[in-house]
Parts: C-alpha cells; structure tokens; sequence
C-alpha cells in the first residue's frame, strides 16, 4: 500500500479553509527542524486523540528572509514536504508580504478563528501581528493555548533556525544537520491514537 495516501495531507492558501475545530501550530518552521517536529508532531498527536483535524499554519516567505534577509534553510517545496511527512490533515501556507506583515494580532485572530481551534501548540517565544504585539497569552484569552517547551541540543542549547543558519555560514554542516535532524530520526509518541503518527515519509 502506498502509505502516503494513507494520511494525505492537504493544502490551503490564506483565507480557504474552513472549519468546525481542530488542533493548530503555527510558526515560519524554516528548516523544519527538530524543535519544530516535535512541536508539529505533538499537534498531530494531540489532534488525532481528541478525534480532530490537525492544522499546520505557516508562511511564505518565512518572515526574518523578508524582513531580516536572512538566508532560508528550505525552500517551500521541501518545507512542505517535511512538514507533509509529519502527517498533519491540512497545512495553509500565508503569503508573507508588506501587505500582510502590517496585519494586527486581532486580525491573525480573526483569521485562525476559521479553523475553530480547540487547541492551539506553539513555542515559548511565539509572537504574531504587526510588530509581533500578538504572543502565546494574548493567545491563550481565546483559544486553548498550550506551550511547548523548547527542545535542546545534547549540549543544552536551543534548537532554532537561526543556529542552524549560523552554523552552516560558518561551515558547521555536520552540526548544523544533526540539530535540523533531516532524514528525520522516527519518533512515535502517539501510541494511544492507534495511528502511526507519520504518513511513511518519514524515515530513519
Ligand atoms: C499577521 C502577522 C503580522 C506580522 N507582522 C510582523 C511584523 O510587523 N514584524 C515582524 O518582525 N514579524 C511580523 N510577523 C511575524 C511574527 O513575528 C512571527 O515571525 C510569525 O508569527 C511566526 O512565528 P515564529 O517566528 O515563531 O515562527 C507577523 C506575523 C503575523 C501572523
Ligand atoms: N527548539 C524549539 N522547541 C520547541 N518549539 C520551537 C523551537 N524552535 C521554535 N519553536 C516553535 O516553533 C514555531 C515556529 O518557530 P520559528 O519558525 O520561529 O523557529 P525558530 O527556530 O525560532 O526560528 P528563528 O531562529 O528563525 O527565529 C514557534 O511556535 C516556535 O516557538
């Protein structure tokens, strides 16, 4: 069987898809790396528990290439593809540009609140709408907001985009790799769902 039809995951530009609830996470995720698998991975897990669609929300470009010219880890395809092999139902990919960057947080609001979100999973530095007023307690006064706590390297330090992004300009490639973690390392914390969390593409 061709396990990537087991769990399709669908796409959606801004302001398409609608629905009745559902488990989101929202974020850049340039390079999908490791924090952000566990952070996508753990909606998933929780969306398929509560018997919900999973929801992943990102932008393009990632805002700190627009803004920060920053050099980006992946491009949309494979953004999308990795995003794609951690099995969320739908992912909607926002346009990030001038016109949208000036969008308030009660706008972004507005906006999720089209996916009736009954949960929501981001990071501890989450911030959203024009000049990043929005954060995860603003958040939290109208959705079930849930922190993940930030995932680590061995040696301590956060895993982010913007390391992984130093460590490659350095020449760090082996380092920077290992903390994007791609071809991901299989992690299964969703046995009570009766569902392989991945949709096959995913593979040691
Ligand atoms: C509607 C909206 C407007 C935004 N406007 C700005 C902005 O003016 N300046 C900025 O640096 N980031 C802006 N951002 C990007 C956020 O700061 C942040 O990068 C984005 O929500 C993704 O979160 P993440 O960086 O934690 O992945 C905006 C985000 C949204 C959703
Ligand atoms: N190490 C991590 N552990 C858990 N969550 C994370 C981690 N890194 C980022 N996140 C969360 O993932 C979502 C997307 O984050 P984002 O794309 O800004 O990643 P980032 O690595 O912090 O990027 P950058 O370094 O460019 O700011 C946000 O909700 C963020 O809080």
């Amino acid at each position: 069987m061709d396990q990537h039809l087991e769990f399709p995951t669908s796409f959606h530009g801004q302001d398409t898809l609608k629905l009745s609830g559902c488990v989101l996470t929202i974020g850049a995720f340039d390079g999908v790396h490791r924090g952000h698998q566990e952070l996508i991975g753990t909606a998933v897990c929780h969306a398929r528990r509560l018997g919900l669609p999973s929801v992943v929300y990102t932008f393009d470009p990632p805002p700190k290439v627009l803004l920060a010219g920053a050099q980006p880890l992946t491009e949309i395809g494979d953004k999308l593809a990795r995003m794609s092999a951690l099995a969320p139902d739908h992912i909607v990919v926002a346009p990030f540009d001038t016109a949208y960057r000036a969008r308030t947080a009660e706008d972004f609001i507005r906006e999720i609140g089209a996916f009736n979100p009954h949960m929501i999973w981001v990071g501890e530095d989450f911030r959203f709408g024009s000049c990043k007023r929005g954060n995860s307690e603003m958040l939290a006064h109208y959705f079930d907001t849930r922190i993940l706590p930030a995932v680590r390297c061995e040696a301590g330090e956060i895993v982010s985009s913007s390391r992984i992004r130093a460590l490659k300009a350095a020449g760090r490639s082996t380092e920077a790799a290992s903390l994007e973690g791609w071809p991901g390392i299989r992690f299964d914390r969703c046995p009570s769902a009766n569902f392989p969390l991945t949709n096959g593409a995913y593979h040691v």
